[in-house]
């Protein structure tokens, strides 16, 4: 039977739904319900994609803890975390965010809208590093690391071009967080045992672990939250 990845394969269903009904369900944005439950209906299993309920709130929570007010997303899909960092931001913050795929992000649109959030929010429907290299060439790299924070949640095969990127677009002290850095657990399993399709990004994911982990550039810490949760922080 081919494995259907689902939220929470970290932990036990029973913890999963434990932590979801006792804090995170009950602490959820109407629009983030809203969102999330077009979302399962419209793209079904795909749904996956989106952050999970407590990783959106621990996301939340650090771009208040640090007083963030410009971050940086690249892997927007239908804009589950991306509502969630508009609504977390002060009212003259600003989330920008890129994705390719400009169809998923129109769908979540009107969740955004009815939040009340879009004002923060400058999409760019782009490919990820096309769009950080743009922003790497302007205004003569016056002022380049403009960015608290980043959230990284695309290609897993591209987030070594992205750190090298975003190291110089998050200021010193800021965070890049990386997502899925625990495959579903599979970078603790032994190859032979990975389903075949989860294998190549395995390998990916191993490799950008070892990388980010013997970095001089960054503190790291790694959070056992919806997928793996990987927190860098710019040391110089
Ligand atoms: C896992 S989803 C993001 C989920 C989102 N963070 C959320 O919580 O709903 C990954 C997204 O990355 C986008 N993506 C993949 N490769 C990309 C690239 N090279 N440049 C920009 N976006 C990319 C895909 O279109 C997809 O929407």
């Amino acid at each position: 039977m081919a494995f259907v990845p689902q939220k929470g394969i970290l932990r036990s269903v029973a913890l999963e739904e434990y932590v979801y009904e006792t804090s995170a369900y009950p602490r959820e944005h109407k629009e983030l319900k809203n969102l999330r439950e077009a979302t399962v209906k419209e793209y079904g299993n795909l749904s996956v994609m989106s952050i999970p309920v407590d990783e959106a709130q621990f996301l939340s929570m650090l771009v208040k803890a640090m007083n963030a007010k410009r971050t940086l997303e690249i892997g927007v899909f239908t804009g589950y975390s991306l509502l969630s960092t508009a609504l977390a931001l002060p009212d003259d913050g600003l989330v920008t965010a890129i994705d390719i795929d400009q169809k998923a992000y129109e769908f979540g649109l009107p969740f955004i809208r009815q939040a009340g959030v879009e004002h923060k929010i400058n999409f760019i429907n782009s490919n990820a590093t096309l769009a950080l290299t743009q922003m790497l060439n302007k205004d003569n790299n016056i002022n380049i690391a403009e960015f608290d924070m980043a959230f990284v949640d695309a290609d897993k095969f591209s987030y070594k071009q992205y750190h090298e990127q975003l190291l110089k677009l998050v200021k010193i002290g800021g965070i890049i967080a990386y997502d899925n850095t625990l495959w579903y657990g599979f970078v603790a399993e032994e190859e032979d045992t990975v389903p075949e399709h989860f294998r190549e990004t395995r390998m990916a994911i191993l490799e950008i672990n070892q990388f980010l982990a013997s970095d001089p550039r960054v503190d790291i810490s790694q959070v056992s939250i919806g997928d793996g949760l990987t927190l860098c922080r710019r040391l110089y």
